[in-house]
């Protein structure tokens, strides 16, 4: 059994909990408690194997751009922004930024996470404030891949956008087994101590 933990970060309202939950549920809720994190857990199977998959959905992710805990505990990233509202765009490239310069802090486990710039909202084109080409620029200059999706009537791609990820988090981890057998205790130890959380299965 593989375990996965991905961080689903973005600006306040981008859409972070509704993709989250769409994947997990197939549903659309429409509103979200937003004043509380959790980590919503799942199993599943991907292409034969055994997934623990756990989704961090921070609450109101606006002003927070440290990211240190989140850095530590993520094999990999979903960085949202809502394509009718340019302050979180400028919020996700914050966010690239700063995990760029963790992969330049050298840290080998950043090194191999794996990022996915999405561009949420596409139903609401007709009040566009980011182009698709700009967010397609954004994820090219920080080398993640990039879709613009809708998380409201897009359920296909939500799906295959996670999978997307999924896939290149567990080739990342499964390269990651061969080089270093041992270690994921203490990697358990200090995620129970970086999130106390509050976990919710699905
Ligand atoms: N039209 C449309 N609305 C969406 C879509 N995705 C999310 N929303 C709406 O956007 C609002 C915010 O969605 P959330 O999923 O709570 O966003 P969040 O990023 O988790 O918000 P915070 O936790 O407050 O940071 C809600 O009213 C959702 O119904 C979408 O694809 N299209």
């Amino acid at each position: 059994m593989s375990e996965v933990k991905l961080a689903v970060l973005g600006g306040s309202g981008s859409g972070k909990s509704a993709l989250a939950v769409r994947f997990l549920t197939r549903r659309f809720i429409g509103e979200y408690a937003s004043n509380a994190e959790c980590i919503y857990t799942k199993h599943f199977c991907l292409d034969g194997r055994q997934i623990h998959l756990e989704i961090y959905d921070p609450c109101s992710q606006q002003g927070k751009l440290s990211l240190t805990d989140e850095l530590h505990w993520a094999d990999g990233f979903i960085i949202v922004y809502d394509i009718s509202d340019r302050a979180s765009f400028a919020f996700a490239k914050a966010l690239l930024y700063r995990i760029q310069e963790s992969h330049i802090g050298a840290c080998k486990k950043m090194v191999e996470s794996t990022v996915f710039l999405v561009g949420n909202k596409q139903d609401l084109c007709h009040m566009r404030e980011v182009g698709w080409d700009e967010g397609q620029k954004l994820a090219m200059d920080n080398k993640c891949q990039f879709c613009e999706l809708s998380a409201a009537e897009h359920y296909q791609e939500v799906v295959a956008m996670f999978t997307k990820v999924l896939r290149s988090i567990t080739s990342n981890l499964k390269a990651k087994e061969k080089r270093r057998p041992s270690g994921s205790k203490s990697m358990a130890k200090l995620i129970n101590n970086v999130f106390g959380k509050r976990r919710k299965s699905v």
